[in-house]
């Protein structure tokens, strides 16, 4: 056990239970930390032990209850016989009890209440059963733990759970100081229980009727624990990464959210009085005897008593521990304003603040804004951001409904732009989580991790479960193989991509934070650089996360939920309920999915639509005007919902793009103004986005593609009455709302009519050219016609570089051949050379084409070879004596050949085949064909030399080489 013992708690003449149960709950509204209860400092296993119990609750029975508590107790003896926190203890268990008796009564009341209702609003139950059918598919995972959740149990099977009554508890599991000190009867019954978890454990395979039971008592107490913690050791693997929800939702039996969705009231509205009935009902109840529960109990456990009929009794529940730990909701008689939906906020809190350049180099505020920047030129690149804006702090932990869980709730009014909380991190890398080879191994990491947080943060994280099953009723099979820790992670961590890393991130308030598709704050990540010894930044040096910073986006009344999004959903509701589905495992039920038709849905539904085409590069060259048409319609909607959605930011920056890519300063300025306004208030100053815009602002030639065209020229000048101007006249010059598609209307076009005798000022359009896009500068831009990177301009020029190459050498071989046509013969050409070209031009007829020449495969050098041969034999010119290749058996040929006439008439016609069998062939094939090829006389084949026939067709003339060199040699 740790030392970690306050001394006024070992103290025995310090508060007893009464003074402790006397305080807790006046500390409801104590912020996270402060908690009485959260610094009793009770060891670190003894709050796991108490969480594994605390977690499977809802089930457990009687027998069980007392052998836990006694096993607890004992273990508490052992270590220190410490009584304040045996009081502790039996005091949270019994609240425990109280709230799930509690639930048990409201749970017969409510399906009462249900049953009635259905029958009135058949609507509402088809359409959250329908929701149920929809997701079905998606859940399919996890059909088999969904199933031993929800399954009823047989009434039986479940061993009868009497109702003890407050004081009963206190004399059986307060034993008197005498019996805390006899360890023998509390190992007697930690045995017993060891053996009846034991047995339990054995059944729990074939399950069905109490496997819960048996979970809690194993994993809790008598577990396969870790020597070190005292922890049971998680059975599965616990995939911890990438906010992988394989549990899905409960199936929703919420009675109390079935009425607030048909009624259409707020959330939280209905759960406020809700909660405060319950506390009411709850302090009746603690005043009350146990006959009370007696008399209800049997009635609850005859409506079936399984876990998911417990659903929706929750707001029956005492104030119990979680409500001590989580700020429980303010009492009817606090000053909290009933939620308003969000229409119908006041516009001076949800209209921009709008700040000038003075605002923020001087560092005052906007409107209802707090920024102090010093110097925008100070902050660097690469500048650390810290949180320097006052952190609002002004929220609570409030139960929303069974399907949501809790979330967190402005407790003031909160203007948009301010910091609400600044949340330390506990974060795991993809890298870390791969390294966990076992649950166990992921244990160990979440402890190590969740350990060097601190005492505190340690703590609550524990705690948490038992908040989340609060919400669920009741924690998944899969949950309680995992154990707490893991469980915890699985359920509250965000997936996060941070300076190329992947992971994931929890921080005690983050963790509460719900989605929605239209919220009303942003998460940023603060990076932290080290120091050298001097205090200098070490910009070189690897940065470490920082923390969460969530800043409001929007203005937030109070009572509003504080709401940030997991990721970018458009689309209908329908749509976007698939898509959180897909990607984080719960189907969204925020307030724009609640409401299909409300106008914020449909301005996602539009974003859907349109966003695709404005970011379309065909679009921004071509239709620039239909572009910014489209960006006018959502920034309008978005105006009209009162949303300063983050993805607006995005929309407003295009818009400058469009405007710089067809050389529009003046428009340019405006958009960009506008951009880096809605990028302070959504990320803060100092963020990426707002660096680079501030950039841009600066010189607005460096934005990508700038002056591509020059379709829109002006000067930044121009931009000044746009801005001064009203605002529906703004967004008609600024969105060039009267131009056509394809067309561009420069800001000169417009003209200010001077407004008198009480009318109002008014921009008119002069006619004027709308100037056609000029030709592509090639000099001055790639051939995208966007990128002026220098390296696409290289790439240019290498293009023109090759193509003058090729221009060059079409050049060079044109010239050849016209040489070449020319017919002149070089006198000075060697005696072969002549020879070859007599001999091609007087075969080139005959033999057609070149083709038919390399088809016969006589190659330059046999042909040669074949023209010596011959003139060797009729001329005895070219013998080399002896190794002479030309003459038959090396002899050599004195003078002119000496052929007779025969044999001359005979030596005409010289074709050479390799094959001739092959050539038969072909002239088969060629007679097939034409069927009248007709060979006049038999050829007859000649041994010419060692590797070739000749084959010598009558008819066909060889004088003309002899003419040729008469004629040369004349
Ligand atoms: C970080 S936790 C937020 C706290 C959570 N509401 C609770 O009570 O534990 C994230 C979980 O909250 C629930 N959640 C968050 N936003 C939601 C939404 N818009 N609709 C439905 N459930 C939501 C989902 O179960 C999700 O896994």
């Amino acid at each position: 056990m740790e030392n970690n013992i306050p001394s006024h708690l070992s103290n025995p003449s310090l508060p007893s239970t009464s003074s402790i149960s006397s305080s807790s709950p006046s500390t409801s509204l104590a912020p996270i930390g402060a908690n009485p209860l959260l610094q009793t400092s009770l060891p670190m296993h003894l709050i796991e032990t108490l969480t594994n119990a605390l977690m499977a609750l809802s089930s457990i029975s009687a027998e069980t209850w007392t052998a836990s508590v006694s096993s607890i107790v004992s273990r508490l003896n052992e270590n220190g016989n410490v009584r304040e926190w045996v009081e502790l203890l039996l005091l949270i268990l019994m609240n425990e009890l109280l709230g799930f008796l509690g639930s048990r009564i409201r749970r017969a009341r409510t399906t009462v209440q249900t049953e009635a209702k259905t029958e009135v609003e058949p609507d509402s139950v088809s359409e959250a059963s329908e929701e149920e059918a929809s997701s079905d598919d998606l859940e399919e995972e996890s059909v088999s733990d969904q199933k031993q959740e929800t399954e009823p149990k047989p009434a039986q099977s479940k061993p009868a759970l009497e109702p003890i009554s407050v004081s009963k508890w206190k004399l059986e599991s307060i034993p008197e100081h005498e019996e805390l000190s006899l360890p023998e009867k509390n190992h007697v019954s930690e045995k017993k229980f060891e053996q009846t978890a034991e047995s339990e454990q054995k059944s729990e395979p074939t399950e069905g009727s109490t496997p819960d039971q048996t979970s809690i008592s194993v994993q809790g107490v008598t577990g396969d624990q870790d020597s070190e913690h005292g922890w049971q050791q998680p059975m599965s693997d616990p995939k911890i990464g990438g906010y992988e929800k394989l549990e899905p939702e409960q199936k929703i039996t919420s009675d109390d959210e079935l009425v607030s969705e048909t009624r259409n009231e707020p959330d939280s509205e209905s759960q406020d009085s809700i909660n405060s009935e319950s506390q009411k009902e709850a302090l009746a109840k603690h005043t009350s005897t146990g006959c009370q529960h007696q008399q209800e109990e049997p009635s609850v456990r005859q409506t079936g008593g399984s876990d998911a009929d417990n659903a929706g009794a929750i707001s029956l529940r005492p104030p119990d521990f979680v409500s001590h730990y989580l700020p429980s909701p303010p009492s009817p008689t606090s000053s909290m304003p009933p939620l308003l939906p969000l229409d119908e906020l006041p516009p001076e809190l949800l209209r921009l603040p709008l700040m000038n350049e003075h605002n923020l180099t001087t560092g005052q505020s906007g409107r209802g804004l707090n920024i102090q920047i010093d110097n925008l030129s100070n902050l660097t690149p690469n500048a650390k951001y810290e949180v320097r804006e006052p952190i609002t702090n002004a929220f609570q932990v409030r139960f929303i409904n069974e399907r949501v869980g809790w979330g967190l709730f402005a407790t003031q009014d909160i203007p948009a732009g301010s910091v609400v909380l600044a949340d330390k991190l506990m974060s795991v890398w993809s890298r870390e989580e791969k390294a966990c080879k076992t649950p166990h191994d992921t244990h160990v990491m979440l402890e190590r991790k969740s350990t060097a947080m601190g005492t505190d943060w340690y703590r609550t994280f524990l705690l948490m479960a038992r908040s989340r099953m609060t919400g669920k009723k009741r924690p998944t099979a899969r949950e309680r193989r995992l154990g707490v820790l893991t469980a915890n992670w699985e359920h509250y961590h965000l997936p996060i991509s941070w300076e190329g890393r992947v992971g994931g991130i929890m921080g005690l308030n983050l963790a509460w934070v719900n989605h929605a598709c239209i919220p009303n704050c942003t998460l940023s990540l603060s990076t932290e650089y080290g120091t050298d010894e001097n205090g200098q930044v070490r910009w070189d040096k690897k940065p470490k996360l920082g923390k969460a910073i969530i800043r409001a986006c929007s203005g937030i009344r109070t009572g509003e939920e504080i709401t940030i999004p997991y990721m970018q959903t458009g689309g209908t509701a329908k749509m976007r309920k698939k898509n959180t589905m897909q990607r984080f495992g719960f189907r969204c039920h925020c307030r724009s999915c609640k409401m299909p038709d409300c106008n914020a849905d449909k301005m996602l539904s539009k974003y859907h639509r349109l966003v695709n085409g404005i970011y379309n590069p065909g679009n921004i060259a071509d239709k620039p005007a239909v572009t910014l048409q489209a960006a006018a319609a959502l920034t309008g909607q978005a105006q009209y919902v009162r949303t300063n959605d983050p993805r607006l930011v995005n929309i407003w920056v295009n818009c400058a793009l469009i405007a710089g890519h067809h050389s529009d300063l003046a428009r340019a300025r405006c958009f960009l103004k506008q951009a880096r306004e809605l990028a302070i208030i959504s990320e803060g100053p100092g963020s990426k986005l707002q660096r680079r815009i501030s950039k841009w602002q600066e010189c607005m030639t460096m934005m990508p593609g700038f002056g591509a065209t020059n379709r829109g020229l002006s000067t930044p000048m121009e931009a000044g009455p746009i801005l001064k101007e009203d605002d529906e006249y703004d967004r008609r010059i600024l969105f060039m709302l009267d131009a056509k598609p394809s067309g561009y209307l420069r800001v000169s076009c417009y003209r200010l009519r001077p407004g008198g005798n009480g009318t109002e000022q008014q921009w008119d359009i002069v006619d004027g050219p709308d100037p056609a896009p000029p030709k592509l500068n090639i000099d001055a831009m790639s051939p995208s016609g966007v990128c002026r990177d220098p390296g696409c301009y290289r790439s240019v020029m290498r293009i023109k570089q090759m193509e003058q190459r090729r221009r060059e050498d079409r050049e060079h071989r044109r010239h050849n051949k016209r040489q070449a046509d020319s017919g002149c013969m070089d006198p000075e050409k060697d005696f072969v050379a002549i020879l070859f070209e007599l001999f091609y031009e007087e075969f080139a007829p005959q033999m057609k084409s070149r083709k038919r020449f390399r088809r016969n495969k006589l190659n330059t050098y046999e042909m040669v070879s074949e023209i010596m041969d011959g003139l060797h034999k009729c001329f005895g010119i070219g013998c080399k004596g002896e190794n002479c290749t030309y003459c038959h058996h090396g002899e050599v040929l004195p003078g002119p050949c000496e052929c007779d006439d025969e044999h001359a008439e005979q030596n005409q016609g010289v074709q050479v085949q390799d094959n001739p069998e092959r050539v038969e062939g072909k002239k088969k094939k060629k007679g097939k064909k034409k069927g009248k090829q007709k060979v006049d006389a038999d050829p007859v084949v000649q041994d010419v030399g060692a590797e070739r026939k000749v084959k010598v067709v009558e008819g066909v003339g060889c004088c003309h080489a002899g003419v040729a060199l008469e004629s040369f040699s004349s």
